[in-house]
């Protein structure tokens, strides 16, 4: 179906940074020079387009979505379909209708890489998902508290039983590095490393904390020559040779 190499982004857990780490890691992979789109698979909780700040909708050729580019990157979401901030109401069998709708109803062409933004958890898109694209590996993102971690593994465990190849865990927010030498570990410490050792694969990174850049239309994008932005970069070169 998707022309590509598709990796899910995903946690047990909200709110640990999968929309930031899939958008960041999408200029990463692009700036290694890859071709790469973001499926925002988070339907109720969409927030790639506003990470990207994106406000213009996608337009239709012959029936299908031609999908929405920024930064170079090709990007189909939710949020484009709704009215305003109008939440979404609705049950189980939509939410799979709309996968289909994104892998199959998009002229996405053929890419290097495929970012599946997923929404927290373990319900019913995380379950279609699993069964209508066989081909994803995924990341499982989980913040350092063990506390995280024990929540953020199931997502692992689903992975797993459905026979999708964890790559590893990324543990975001690990520390706070104010003057780039001295780390704070204010969110505790040692959950990436637990979790990746109950799922039997690698801790690929541990990402800082990074003040947002107010001043920034997107504040949530890593700037280049950071700390955040290095550990993106070198998160990239490993999850692109694990494919
Ligand atoms: N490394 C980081 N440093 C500082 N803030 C971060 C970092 N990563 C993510 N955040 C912030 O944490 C918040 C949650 O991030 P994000 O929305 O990406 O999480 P999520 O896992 O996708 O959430 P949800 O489960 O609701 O979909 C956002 O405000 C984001 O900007």
């Amino acid at each position: 179906m998707l022309k590509g190499n598709v990796l899910a982004v995903t946690s047990g857990k909200g709110g640990v940074g999968k929309s930031s780490m899939s958008v960041n890691l999408a200029l990463a992979l692009q700036e290694l020079g890859k071709s790469v789109a973001i499926i925002d698979l988070d339907i109720y909780g969409f927030s790639i387009p506003k990470i990207l700040d994106i406000d213009y909708k996608p337009k239709t050729f012959n029936g299908k979505i031609i999908p929405v580019e920024s930064h170079g990157i090709k990007v189909m979401s939710m949020g484009f379909l709704v009215k305003d901030n109008e939440p979404i109401v609705w049950r189980g069998p939509m939410l799979g209708k709309m996968i289909q709708h994104f892998t199959e109803d998009v002229l996405w062409g053929e890419l290097d890489y495929f970012i599946l933004d997923m929404p927290p958890g373990t319900g019913d898109v995380a379950l279609d998902m699993h069964l209508m694209i066989p081909e994803s590996k995924e990341i499982i993102v989980t913040t350092p508290h063990k506390a995280a971690a024990f929540v953020a593994e199931r997502a692992g465990v689903m992975a797993i039983k459905s026979k999708h190849e964890v790559i590893g865990v990324v543990e975001n927010m690990s520390y706070f590095l104010p003057d780039g030498v001295q780390k704070y570990f204010i969110f505790g410490s040692g959950g990436g490393e637990v979790l990746a050792d109950q799922l039997h694969v690698d801790l690929l990174a541990q990402l800082p904390i990074q003040e947002p850049a107010e001043s920034s239309e997107t504040p949530a994008i890593a700037i280049g020559g950071t700390p955040l932005h290095r550990e993106y970069m070198n998160l990239a070169k490993v999850i692109d040779s694990k494919f």
